[in-house]
């Protein structure tokens, strides 16, 4: 949750920070939003493997490595602050999930059809 003095960001602001339009490489985590300009050179894997999600969603990346607790709370420590509430990605996700969760089924098996399929009537008009 974004506190009181927490800066929000749109996706929009956080691409600018990339690192060649602007030096500051931003990266998001999660949601929340992070300047690791002044770590890329420390970093044990190289700052490309960073630079790459300069300005980007870099939490596949991130987890997709398989970061030790410690690399977390580094993490931690760049938070310049979060993304706006409606851009965020678990945001669009709710959504669909929603929509896919109502679906009523009213036919009951042992009830016949009342109307005939389209095919039968084709068929029959085709016999004659
Ligand atoms: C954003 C995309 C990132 C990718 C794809 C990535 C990838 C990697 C890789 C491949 C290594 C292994 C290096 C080696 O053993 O030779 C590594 C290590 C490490 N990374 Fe990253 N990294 C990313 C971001 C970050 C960030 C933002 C931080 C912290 C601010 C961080 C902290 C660390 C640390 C502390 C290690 C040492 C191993 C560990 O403690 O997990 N990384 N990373």
């Amino acid at each position: 949750m974004a506190g009181q003095d927490t800066k929000l960001y749109s996706l929009e602001e956080v691409k600018k920070h990339n690192g060649t339009d602007d030096p500051r490489v931003w990266i998001i985590y999660k949601d929340s939003v992070y300047d690791v300009t002044d770590y890329l050179e420390e970093h044990p894997g190289g700052g490309d493997l960073i630079t790459e999600f300069a300005g980007l969603d870099a939490t596949k990346g991130f987890d997709d490595f398989g970061h030790s607790s410690d690399a977390k709370k580094q993490l931690k420590s760049f938070k310049i602050g979060e993304v706006v509430e409606e851009e965020r990605a678990g945001k669009a996700k709710k959504k669909t999930e929603k929509k896919s969760a109502t679906v009523t089924i009213t036919d009951s098996p042992t009830k016949k059809p009342q109307t005939r399929s389209c095919i039968s009537i084709v068929t029959c008009g085709l016999c004659g």
